[in-house]
């Protein structure tokens, strides 16, 4: 029997994480990571967790030198033969906030506003990691066996690719993963207001393309003119990766993605979402596909090009009048179903070369790949999914949605290849929680109905027949 719980949330621990500015990618607030990863292994000890940090070694750096990993922490409760035993995979590092960036609260002081709780990496991920962290809190307290066991796998590199983790993978596939049936992430958000089910990620392929000339900053007036311009050159190959209408020009790139199968096309029919609802969330007028198949199969399975930011250009306030010396894009490309990186990588280098030795610049063009995440995709009819509609009828009272994500987690794949568990994505974010963007939240109904979702699917595992 599962518990009638009545509870309300008072967000202490969520807020002292959000406290910790925990972003992955800035290596100056490698130490914040750090203290992090202990505050998890903390939480998940004083729930009665037996824990364990473990060492995923050093980071590389572009400069030559190395930098300590953040330690990936393990928690196990429950040893009981007899039970099912589930892994639940989180990340408690964010990706980078500013307050100038535009957001209306510190995004390192959780805010509530009209039942919202603001703050960087509210809803991606730790408020979600804390969920499941309350769930096991919760069967405790009311003195109620778990009905499986959980395991727990937190990390600190999501967000820059999940360095050091796959290796890990590899290391502990005969030993903590050994007892593991099934792995549950809960890294991404519903579609609409309906709780959903994921099935689906896709990958990213993350470049670094650097264009370097004259051996210091210029100035325009002086020099403009006489030399051939590194950020010039840099824009004039950005420019042929994609066409305005969403045309990957890259060559071979298209071609390789998977086919949209009828069954697919009628999934993506029968979903409920609103076009002109999407338009407002995000404020514009016009999208890429007017219909809604068309439009959800290009967030979830179609490939796409991103161009993120320049580093070395002038970005401040004012008009400072400079010829950088050297500029260097970032820009991703999700991949799908059947593409792969290490083939996405050669074709984005050889087709960017070959566009910038047409330009004939004396200015020297690298390309380096610095994330190569790959897609995962699930059978959705497989138990765990019914599993999670029934856990979502016991709470929500409705039938979830079957989606996709646009995004990624860089080590759904690996989970699936390395330990050959069957995986579920079970998110509890909102469609509007604004990940990666300013004035990121979750809301208190989410945080609270979630935990409900995830002690109602606990039961709803333990009743999954051997599959
Ligand atoms: C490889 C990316 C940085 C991973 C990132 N993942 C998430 O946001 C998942 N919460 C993404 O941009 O998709």
């Amino acid at each position: 029997m599962l518990p009638q719980i009545v509870f309300s949330v008072k967000p202490t621990t969520l807020r002292q994480w959000i406290a910790v500015e925990s972003d992955s990618s800035d290596v100056t607030k490698r130490s914040d990571l750090h203290r992090m990863m202990d505050m998890t292994a903390e939480k998940l000890r004083l729930v009665g967790g037996s824990v364990e940090m473990v060492d995923v070694g050093m980071q590389a750096l572009p400069n030559g030198s190395s930098i300590a990993l953040p330690k990936v922490v393990t928690a196990r409760f429950g040893e009981d033969p007899s039970k099912r035993t589930v892994c639940v995979y989180g990340h408690v590092d964010v990706q980078p906030a500013k307050k100038e960036d535009g957001w209306a609260t510190d995004p390192y002081e959780l805010t509530d506003i009209d039942g919202n709780l603001y703050g960087r990496g509210a809803s991606d991920n730790k408020a979600p990691v804390l969920a499941w962290i309350h769930t096991v809190e919760v069967y405790k307290a009311l003195n109620i066996d778990l009905p499986v066991n959980v395991k727990f796998i937190i990390e600190g590199m999501e967000e820059t690719g999940s360095n050091g983790l796959d290796d890990m993978i590899v290391a502990q596939k005969d030993s903590f993963f050994s007892d593991v049936d099934y792995i549950i992430i809960s890294d991404c958000v519903w579609l609409s207001r309906r709780p959903a089910l994921t099935y689906g990620t896709r990958g990213n392929c993350y470049f670094f393309a650097e264009v370097e000339g004259p051996k210091k900053d210029l100035h325009s007036g002086v020099y403009g003119g006489t030399v051939m311009e590194p950020m010039t050159d840099l824009i004039g190959i950005l420019d042929k990766l994609i066409s305005p209408s969403g045309k990957i020009l890259i060559p071979g790139v298209r071609e390789a993605v998977a086919h949209l199968s009828d069954e697919e096309w009628k999934m993506y029919q029968d979903i409920e979402f609103d076009l002109e609802s999407y338009k407002s969330e995000i404020g514009l007028s016009q999208l890429m596909y007017s219909n809604k198949v068309d439009l959800l199969a290009h967030r979830w399975r179609h490939p796409t090009v991103s161009i993120h930011g320049i580093e070395g250009a002038f970005s401040s306030a004012g008009t400072k009048t400079v010829i950088p010396a050297k500029v260097i894009a970032k820009f991703s490309i999700r991949q799908v179903p059947n593409m792969d990186p290490a083939v996405v990588e050669k074709q984005v280098t050889d087709y960017l070369h070959s566009v910038f030795a047409k330009r004939k610049s004396p200015n020297k063009l690298s390309i380096t790949m610095v994330i190569g995440a790959k897609p995962w995709l699930a059978d959705p009819k497989h138990p765990l999914y019914e599993a999670g509609k029934a856990a979502v009828k016991r709470v929500f009272a409705v039938e979830p949605d079957l989606i996709r994500e646009g995004g990624t987690i860089p080590i759904a794949r690996t989970f699936q290849d390395v330990t050959g568990k069957s995986i579920i994505m079970l998110p509890i974010g909102g469609f509007d929680d604004g990940l990666h963007s300013q004035n990121e939240k979750i809301s208190r109904y989410n945080y609270m109905e979630g935990t409900k979702l995830f002690i109602a699917y606990l039961h709803e595992v333990s009743q999954i027949k051997k599959y």
